[in-house]
């Protein structure tokens, strides 16, 4: 063990275990997890070589190895609760995606909540034992974002009782689902349905695309790989063109939209039921910014722990470069980010999981808040995580632009998250409609409940506007802090809301009034946003018992609350004393840092990184790594360099 990192544990404030162990929610489920983690970290077979050492087709090969390796195993354990098996994936996949991702993430989900009761009876055993393995192909070459005008039909022929479906154009050809090009025998296809003549918009089919015997792909169905990405090597993303390819009327997801045998069609109570999916992942991807931040950060801390380079004082031995005020300043605040983000996902599940079982009871009014907020915080939590991971890798110096430091593969695994599942300003935007509705309301006079409820001050408020309130009060006190970042959002909102009212005044089109103050009304959407994340990590404060884990949280709180406003220092007001509170913050969370990143309770199988090792051992493990580069099979890899020599 390495012995900086050593010291750094012995003189942390508090106990990492309590502070793991609120991470996981009990001390039962901390056991219960890293039961499940060993479970894979002790199986031989899944000491895979290292992916970086592979071609594409071996990391595919190998990923969907290891995908039916889990399918098998995780029935022999009798591993079924979601967030067991989420544990037993996540640490098997390490950084990567697995082979049947998007059947686990999309296929299945789909067919829980959008299948009528007789259509889970035939596809959930099917889908469940991995017989119907699918995927969500929603997305064509011509239109991801705007899906209002996907061009693939499903046209419905009474006389057969069947959908026809067809990808007409080059550009709706479907491109990009995961698992399409190679693995999945059926697919949820988002297509525009036609029934007696008429199109009622996009509905949602199953769709068999190879034979369940074979594998080879059935008539009418053109299908592939779309070669190599930025990452997701072991993912194969394919395309998909559908000619003429007919599926029985059951196989329309029906529970909410109905197609009766006549051709008759029955509306949903709502049209945006067929987008649950999506907003499921984007709910689900929030937890996932804080992970793929806090592995990033357990990475850069530790490593800058055992890491001396340079000097403070002329003389002294080179110092850790986590002493480095510049170095804390890169990494503290991503490391409260993390922390702010772990208690955002577990927020954003919870209420995922609460309106959603509204929903299932027939009560749809909060479909519009939970859909602005994953949207919102999907955006605002991927992009903070993608521009801190680079940062991380960065605060690592060279050594961290090398794959066995483990923060490549989490940059390029986890910056589509930007663009999948809705591209993040795209999200910003409804977030942004959301809000100015909300704001309208208010002013109107309607009491406003849940996250918005702040826009009811502005009618409290009137006619002093917004943008004269006081801000920041008390830099020390975190519900200050969380009044400062209210402001700013119920501001911002009436920025936005006054800008797109002036356009309008312009006597401008609505849509050309809205694209005039998209600016407006994206930073309204990050302020609200920010404020909703600082006021979620103030709230998780006053339920920790612990007081030197409440401490040390509490400093992290602090951190993030007051370096966000130094980023955002336009919107609040400038106060001189910030950059000095923040350097006293750096200070008093350096002799935590490295227990801070521990209670993530990362193992080294799952980091996967040289730098980020527990026992702090970086420069051998990265020795040994090298010696196991393809390139160092053979001392003379080149014989056009060997033959160049031999002609000098
Ligand atoms: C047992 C199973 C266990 C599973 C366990 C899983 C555990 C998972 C854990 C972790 C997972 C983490 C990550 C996994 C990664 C998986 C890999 C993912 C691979 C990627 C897949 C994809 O990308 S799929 C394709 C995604 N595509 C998009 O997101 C497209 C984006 N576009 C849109 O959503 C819409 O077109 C857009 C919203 C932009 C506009 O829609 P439109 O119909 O044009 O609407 P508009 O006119 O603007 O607004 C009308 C009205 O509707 C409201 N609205 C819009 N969308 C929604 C919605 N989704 N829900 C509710 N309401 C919506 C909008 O606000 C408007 O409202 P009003 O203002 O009129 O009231
Ligand atoms: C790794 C990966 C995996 C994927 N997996 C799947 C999958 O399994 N299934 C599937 O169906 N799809 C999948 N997708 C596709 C993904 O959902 C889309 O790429 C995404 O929805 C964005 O759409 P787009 O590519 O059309 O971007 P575009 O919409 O073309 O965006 C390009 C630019 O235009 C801007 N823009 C677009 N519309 C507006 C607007 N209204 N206002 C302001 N700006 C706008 C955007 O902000 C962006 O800057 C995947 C994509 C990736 C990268």
């Amino acid at each position: 063990m390495n012995p900086d990192i050593c010291r750094e544990r012995e003189n942390a404030t508090f106990n990492t275990e309590t502070l793991t162990n609120m991470l996981d929610g009990s001390a039962e489920k901390t056991r219960r997890r890293r039961e499940i983690e060993s479970l894979v970290i002790n199986d031989p077979d899944f000491q895979h070589d290292d992916p970086n050492f592979m071609s594409r087709s071996e990391r595919y090969d190998a990923a969907v190895k290891k995908s039916s390796q889990m399918i098998m195993k995780l029935r022999d354990y009798g591993i079924s609760d979601p967030e067991e098996i989420y544990f037993y994936k996540r640490t098997a996949r390490r950084t990567f995606h697995e082979a049947f991702g998007l059947h686990y993430t999309m296929f299945l989900p789909t067919l829980y909540s959008q299948c009528t009761p007789e259509q889970q009876k035939k596809w959930l055993p099917l889908a469940e034992n991995f017989k119907a393995l699918g995927t969500y192909a929603q997305t064509e070459l011509g239109h991801g974002t705007h899906i209002r005008k996907l061009e693939t039909t499903a046209t419905y022929d009474p006389s057969t009782q069947e959908f026809v479906l067809n990808c007409p154009t080059v550009s709706s050809i479907k491109w990009w689902p995961g698992g399409l090009g190679k693995t999945s025998n059926h697919a949820i296809v988002l297509a525009q349905l036609y029934t007696l003549g008429k199109c009622h918009g996009l509905h949602a089919f199953i769709v068999p695309i190879r034979c369940m015997k074979t594998h080879q792909p059935l008539p009418g169905v053109t299908v592939g790989d779309i070669g190599p990405k930025f990452g997701f090597e072991e993912v194969d993303n394919g395309y998909l063109k559908l000619e003429n390819v007919r599926i029985p009327r059951e196989n329309m997801l029906m529970k909410y939209a109905q197609v009766e045998p006549d051709g008759s069609y029955l509306k949903p109570p709502s049209d945006k039921l067929t987008y649950g999916t999506m907003v499921f992942i984007r709910a689900m991807i929030v937890g996932e910014s804080a992970r793929a931040l806090s592995k990033s950060c357990t990475i850069a801390i530790r490593y800058s722990a055992v890491r001396h380079q340079s000097e403070l004082r002329p003389g002294e031995p080179e110092p850790q470069i986590l002493d480095y005020q510049a170095q804390q300043y890169k990494l503290f605040p991503l490391l409260a980010a993390a922390y702010a983000f772990t208690f955002v996902g577990q927020y954003m599940s919870d209420t995922y999981h609460r309106i959603t079982g509204h929903i299932n009871q027939g009560d749809f009014s909060q479909l519009p808040e939970l859909h602005a907020l994953a949207a919102g915080l999907k955006a605002f939590t991927t992009w903070t995580a993608n521009a801190g991971i680079e940062v991380c890798r960065m605060a690592c110096g060279g050594h961290g632009y090398l794959c066995c430091s483990g923060l490549p593969d989490i940059y390029v695994t986890f910056t589509p998250t930007c663009t999948y599942e809705g591209e993040n300003t795209v999200m910003m935007l409804q977030t942004a409609r959301f809000l100015v509705k909300c704001y309208r309301q208010a002013r109107e006079g309607q009491q406003l409940s849940g996250t918005v409820s702040y826009l009811n001050e502005q009618q409290r408020l009137q006619p002093q506007p917004v943008s004269s309130r006081p801000t920041v009060v008390n830099i020390n006190d975190l519900a200050s802090l969380v009044e400062a970042y209210k402001l700013r959002a119920a501001k911002l909102v009436e920025v936005a809301a006054k800008s797109l009212q002036g356009e309008l005044q312009r006597s401008i089109s609505q849509e050309d009034a809205w694209n005039n103050s998209s600016i407006e009304l994206v930073r309204a959407s990050d302020a609200h946003c920010h404020y909703v994340v600082v006021e979620l990590f103030a709230a998780k404060l006053s339920e920790i018992s612990d007081t030197a884990v409440h401490s040390v949280l509490n400093t992290l709180a602090l951190l993030y609350a007051l370096h966000g406003i130094t980023l955002n220092s336009g919107d609040f007001l400038q106060l001189s004393q910030i950059t000095q509170r923040i350097k006293a913050l750096l200070v008093e969370i350096r002799p935590n840092a490295v227990a801070l990143v521990d209670s993530f309770d990362y193992n080294d199988e799952m980091l996967n990184s040289v730098l980020g090792r527990y026992d702090g051992n970086v420069y051998e493990s990265m020795f040994e790594w090298a010696k196991r580069s393809p390139l160092n099979r053979t001392e003379v890899r080149s014989f056009i360099i060997f033959n160049i020599i031999q002609k000098k």
